[in-house]
């Protein structure tokens, strides 16, 4: 890498991963900026939460993968925080215990962190972890994490449980926490509403393998939408099609721009949702 091409927090090369003899990630290439929030995207059975745990150094893998610019290993393992689907906590212990229990874990810990952000999120110090209802454990699964101080944060479809109101919260929280630390996060979701305005780059899996990755302004801009009547689908011919959908009379296509897009339809800016939905459901069929 040349010295004026800025270094990524995260890049992975050929990454790949296997489950009991099945390869589940297929040569995953992508790179997260620094600072970045970025939406890791995929159906059911994509390989997210596969990625994390892999990135997180639970699975092992093939391939690249470099964290802060070293091999991911022991060295840099302690600057990467991650937060599995269910948010894995000791039930038995109380919230004041499981805090207790972070300082005592981790060399890089703030109290001063933790008590801010679980005051913020209103968990009782003395409430059992076994007792609180899933979207509490979640925000203190995600505190126990930003707790670590990472540089790197790796969350696994962390809004799933959290009603509408915990939701906003903790995107203000992650929001904060990356303008203040400038935490790289790569945060896996089914809910594309909730990463329009929060992430500014995607990673979209598909079967294992990467459909997408990069900035999403990038990646919008890169696409074009038209709809139009039967008669004129032959003004397709050429374009680099995403996806056609036939609808009454008529289609709605996605194409990648490059030359430029056939006159005889009206192009339109796609939404991230109408992307995203349209390189799942292609890759899909
Ligand atoms: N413990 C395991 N043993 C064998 N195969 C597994 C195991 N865990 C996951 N897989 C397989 O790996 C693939 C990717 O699963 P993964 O859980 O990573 O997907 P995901 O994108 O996180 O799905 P979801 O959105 O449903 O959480 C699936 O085909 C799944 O069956």
């Amino acid at each position: 890498m040349s010295d004026d091409v800025p270094r990524p927090a995260v890049l992975t090369h050929s990454f790949s991963v296997e489950r009991h003899g099945r390869r589940v990630l297929h040569d995953v290439s992508f790179a997260l900026p620094f600072g970045a929030v970025t939406a890791l995207l995929g159906r059911n059975g994509a390989g997210k939460t596969t990625l994390l745990r892999a990135m997180a150094g639970l699975l092992p893998h093939r391939g690249t993968l470099e964290i802060l610019g070293r091999p991911s290993g022991d060295e840099v393992r302690p600057r990467v925080g991650y937060v599995g689907q269910h948010a894995p906590l000791y039930r038995t212990l109380s919230v004041a215990e499981t805090l207790r229990a972070g300082a005592r874990l981790n060399p890089r810990w703030s109290a001063a962190h933790a008590k801010r952000l679980v005051d913020a999120a209103g968990l009782r110090r003395s409430a059992r972890v076994g007792r609180l209802a899933p979207g509490q454990r979640m925000r203190l699964a995600v505190i126990m994490a930003l707790a670590k101080r990472p540089d790197v944060l790796l969350l696994d479809e962390p809004f799933a449980p959290l009603d509408p109101v915990a939701r906003t919260e903790l995107a203000g929280t992650l929001m904060a926490e990356v303008a203040a630390e400038g935490t790289t996060v790569l945060l896996a979701t089914h809910v594309v509403a909730e990463v329009d305005g929060m992430c500014d780059h995607v990673v979209l899996l598909g079967g294992g393998r990467v459909l997408l990755a990069g900035g999403i302004d990038e990646a919008v801009d890169g696409h074009r939408l038209a709809v139009g009547d039967d008669t004129d689908r032959a003004a397709l011919a050429g374009a680099d099609v995403v996806e056609v959908r036939p609808g009454s009379g008529g289609f709605t296509a996605l194409v990648r721009t490059g030359p430029p897009p056939p006159a005889a339809l009206t192009w339109q800016r796609p939404s991230l949702e109408e992307l995203v939905l349209a390189y799942l459901r292609e890759d899909s069929a």
